[in-house]
Order: C-alpha cells, then sequence, then structure tokens
C-alpha cells in the first residue's frame, strides 16, 4: 500500500472513531456512559500489567505548587533534556542566571532504578475555569504519569519514589537563588547572596582546604548516618584568627560550595532566649547560621557581669548607676546556656542539615564549655599570610603562577605577620594594564616596613622586660640590705 493510501486509510478510521465517540456521548444517558466507562476501565485494568501513578501540578490548594510535582520536574530535567524531543526552556533565578531544560507536554522519557525500566509521562487537562471573566479562560492542569510493571511495585514505591524526591529537591536547591538573613530583633530579613568567594579563591594552604571541603561535603551527604546515630543533623565550625584573615570569605565559599542559604545572626540584638530560639527555629535546612566575633556577642564568661558589678559598686554617683542599669538593659539577655541548649539539639525537632558557624579574634576568650567537642565539631584557624596562601592570592589577583620576586615575597612573609587582607590589598590592580612588578614591589615594602616594626618592637620589649629585671633585683637587693641591718641592731 502506498503511503499516501495508508494516511487516507488511518484518517478515515480516526474519523470514524470520532464519530461512534460523538454518537456515545451524546446519546448514551450519562449513568450508563458512566458505567461502561467504570467496567471498560476495570477490564483494562485486569489485563494491562502495568501501573500507572499521576502526579498532579495542582493539588487541593490550586495556588500553591506540589512538591513532589517540581521536585520530578527538577528529577527530569537532565533526562529530559537528553531523550524528548520537544522541550521547554526557562531562566532559574539564580546567581548563574542558568538555564532549566524540561519535557513539553505530551511527551515521554524513561528511567532506569536496579535494571527495572520505567516511564515518565508529562500531560495537561485543560478545563474551562469556573471563575467569571470577560475573556475566555481555561484552566490548564499540567500532571506526570509514572508508569511501570506492576512486579515492580514496592521497589518502585519505596525507594525509588523516595530517591527521585530527593534528588529533585536536592536539584532545586542547587538551582535557587540564595538568601543572607539578617536579624532585626526577632524577625529575619533577606537579600539575595551574591557573594562571588570560593575555596579556589581562598588563600590558605592547600591541604588544610581540601580536609574543610572533605569535611563539609561528607557532612552534607550525611543524612542516612546522623538518622542513623541519633543526632541532629547539624556540624558545628568554630573559626578563629586575626581580623582580615579570611574568616568571613570562608563562611562565604562554604556557602558557595553547599548551596546554602545564610543567617547571619546579630546576639546582640536578639533581646532573650525566647526570641533566639523563635529565630532559630525559622531557619530553613541547607542553612548556615552565622554568629560573628562570638566573644562579643555574648556575656560567654561571666567575667562581664562579675565586672558589672565591681564596676556597680565603685559608682559613687547615684545617675550614674542608673545611666549603666539602663544601658544594661538595653543589651541582650541572651545567655550562654541558652545558647548551649539550642546548639545541643533543642532545635533537633527542626530537621534537615544546618552547619552553625562561629567566628572569633580570640579563641582565648571563650567559654569551654562552648567549644568543647560536639558542640563546635570543627576548630579552624585562620593566620597571617605564608607563602602558599600568597601564591593563591598572586593567581587570583595578578594571574601569576611565578615571578622573579616570588623568593623574595617567600622570605619575607616567613620574617613577618601580614594578613592575607593587607596582601590582597597590594596586589589589587592600580594601573591598567596591571603593573605586576609595581604590585609585589610595593607588597614587599611593605613587607619590610613590618619587618623591622616587628624588630624595634621587640627591641622595645626586650629592653623593657632588661629593666623590668634591674628593677626587681634593685627591690631585692634593698630588701637583702633592710633585712641586714634589722639582723645587726637585734643582735
Ligand atoms: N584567606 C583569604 N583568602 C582570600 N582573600 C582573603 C583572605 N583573607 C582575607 N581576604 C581578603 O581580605 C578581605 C577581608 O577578609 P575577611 O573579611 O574575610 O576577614 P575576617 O577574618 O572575616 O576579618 P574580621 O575578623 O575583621 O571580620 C576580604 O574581602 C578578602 O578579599
Amino acid at each position: 500500500m502506498e503511503s499516501k493510501d495508508l494516511f487516507t486509510h488511518v484518517g478515515s478510521i480516526i474519523a470514524s472513531f470520532m464519530f461512534i465517540w460523538a454518537m456515545f456521548q451524546q446519546y448514551f444517558p450519562y449513568e450508563l456512559r458512566h458505567n461502561i466507562e467504570k467496567y471498560s476501565q476495570r477490564l483494562l485494568v485486569f489485563f494491562y500489567p502495568y501501573i500507572q501513578i499521576t502526579f498532579n501540578e495542582f493539588t487541593g490548594d490550586r495556588f500553591m505548587r506540589s512538591d513532589a510535582y517540581s521536585a520530578i520536574e527538577n528529577y527530569l530535567s537532565s533526562r529530559s533534556s537528553t531523550q524528548a524531543k520537544r522541550l521547554k526552556a526557562d531562566i532559574v533565578k539564580n546567581s548563574n542566571q542558568s538555564l532549566v531544560l524540561s519535557m513539553d507536554d505530551h511527551e515521554e522519557v524513561s528511567d532506569e532504578y536496579e535494571g527495572i525500566k520505567l516511564w515518565w509521562r508529562s500531560g495537561k487537562n485543560i478545563s474551562k475555569s469556573q471563575v467569571f471573566s470577560f475573556y475566555p479562560v481555561t484552566d490548564e492542569k499540567r500532571y506526570y504519569k509514572l508508569t511501570f510493571h506492576k512486579r515492580h511495585r514496592d521497589v518502585i514505591l519505596g525507594p525509588y519514589l523516595t530517591s527521585v524526591l530527593k534528588e529533585g529537591r536536592a536539584i532545586k536547591v542547587r538551582n535557587r537563588m540564595r538568601k543572607l538573613y539578617t536579624n532585626h530583633g526577632s524577625n529575619w530579613s533577606h537579600v539575595v547572596f551574591e557573594h562571588p568567594a570560593t575555596f579556589q579563591t581562598l588563600a590558605m594552604e592547600p591541604e588544610k582546604k581540601k580536609e574543610i571541603i572533605d569535611d563539609l561535603i561528607t557532612f552534607s551527604k550525611a543524612e542516612d548516618f546522623y538518622a542513623r546515630i541519633g543526632r541532629a543533623w547539624k556540624r558545628g565550625y568554630l573559626l578563629y584568627g586575626p581580623p582580615g584573615t579570611g574568616k568571613s570569605t570562608m563562611i562565604a565559599a562554604m556557602a558557595n560550595l553547599l548551596g546554602y542559604d545564610l543567617y547571619d545572626l546579630e546576639l546582640t540584638a536578639v533581646k532573650d532566649n525566647t526570641e533566639l530560639r523563635k529565630l532559630l527555629i525559622e531557619t530553613s535546612s541547607k542553612s548556615i547560621i552565622v554568629i560573628e566575633d562570638i566573644d562579643c556577642s555574648l556575656d560567654l564568661t561571666g567575667q562581664r557581669r562579675k565586672k558589672k558589678e565591681e564596676e556597680d559598686g565603685n559608682a559613687k554617683d547615684p545617675r550614674q548607676k542608673i545611666e549603666k542599669e539602663e544601658r544594661e538593659t538595653k543589651n541582650s539577655q541572651v545567655t550562654l546556656s541558652g545558647l548551649l541548649n539550642f546548639i545541643d539539639g533543642l532545635w533537633s525537632a527542626c530537621g534537615g542539615e544546618r552547619l552553625i558557624v562561629f567566628t572569633t579574634n580570640y579563641i582565648e576568650k571563650l567559654d569551654p564549655a562552648l567549644i568543647r567537642k560536639g558542640r563546635m565539631d570543627k576548630h579552624i584557624e585562620l593566620s597571617y599570610c605564608n607563602y602558599e596562601a600568597f601564591a593563591v592570592l598572586a593567581k587570583n589577583y595578578l594571574n601569576l603562577d611565578s615571578h622573579k620576586l616570588f623568593e623574595r615575597v617567600g622570605e619575607l612573609l616567613g620574617e613577618t605577620e601580614i594578613t592575607p587582607a593587607d596582601v590582597a590589598e597590594h596586589l589589587m590592580p592600580k594601573t591598567v594594564p596591571t603593573d605586576v612588578e609595581f604590585s609585589l614591589r610595593s607588597l614587599i615594602k611593605e613587607l619590610e616596613l613590618a619587618k623591622e616594626e616587628a624588630k624595634e618592637k621587640a627591641a622595645k620589649k626586650e629592653a623593657e622586660a632588661e629593666a623590668e629585671a634591674v628593677e626587681k633585683l634593685l627591690v631585692v637587693n634593698e630588701e637583702a640590705k633592710e633585712e641586714e641591718k634589722e639582723v645587726t641592731t637585734t643582735s
């Protein structure tokens, strides 16, 4: 049969079928039609060995997209782009403005799980809207239909669907626009988080960097582990080191590595433990909660209270006392135990992974209870710039792998203490095109100056120590003479 004839034949079959269907719809009473449809469906199910599950875009609430539907959409995205012939494209508003593809309506893609083959089909139902409008409004209800053989029912309904939803949600998190939250009293407000820092651009020793990256990735994949050992899925990091050594930069790099939101918690703006609790409960899963300069934010050791009492005792003027009391009541009433309680798992009820990061410039000021293992699981020291850190900065700022002046910079870095922030300042381009030699020489000058200053400081300190020792010796001699005198007068 010629192809033209074939199409004519198929066309007439379809036309006949449509005619019969129209007659059926028009002349058969609704009750009878309903029963015929019902029993024919049952007959089909009896012989048809496949199971179908429909995931609707909207369930119940017509304004709330189903979580399962969007997870499946994300899950199918990569399969759709390789298998489907008709695709829909959309821009995701994340920092990269990435293009996300999904299969168009009435497309089908296959999937495989532990050797089991299954099919996902996208579709839509169109119905006239019940809402009054001058324009014809149609409601499109999209859905995904999963088809698989009934002998695999348990595997597909159990582990397969769980993994689909999990992977789909993870993709959604990776693609979303991340946020930086800050608290004003007991409320969070947010802006889009677009810090460009990455571990690649972070200046520190490569082994140390790798260790931190591995730790973070292991944590982010350890949901089952934490569930098995019965611990809240959280991890505490303490970043310490002098100002300008990259603590904030590292936090941004952590958030970018894991795709987490950031919650910058200003403890001094939190009234009391109840407000703290509310704020922490409101944080979302996959987030980093940051408390910067923890030593300045909280009465950590009880020393501040003691100091206050002393000061109160010393304040003779009653007006001074009232002013001081007013100042104190305005301050945060959050206590160390309030914070520890929360870290220890009161918030386990929140579920989902969270990192807590504390930063301080003075680790020695912190209460040991706060930083013991289990609360702050990893202590990371960010220190002055060494040669390895400088090499990263030189690559980032000047795109340099080597230079004749590197050796001198290396020597001086071994003898001086300079922060990566100060080094970075010298490597910032000052001219167009960038004068690499000028930047390196200016850094060397700064390092030599710092070395001289350090030498002078050390000499001054030594002289002071010597003077103190001489003074002590004189006092001892004086006392000895006095004692001698006393002995001779009594004898
Ligand atoms: N280790 C580093 N790697 C790359 N850049 C760094 C590093 N340390 C500092 N910088 C640069 O110096 C600037 C200041 O660093 P950052 O704010 O991260 O330091 P910090 O330790 O958090 O300081 P502070 O204790 O004052 O908050 C950053 O903008 C960054 O560009």
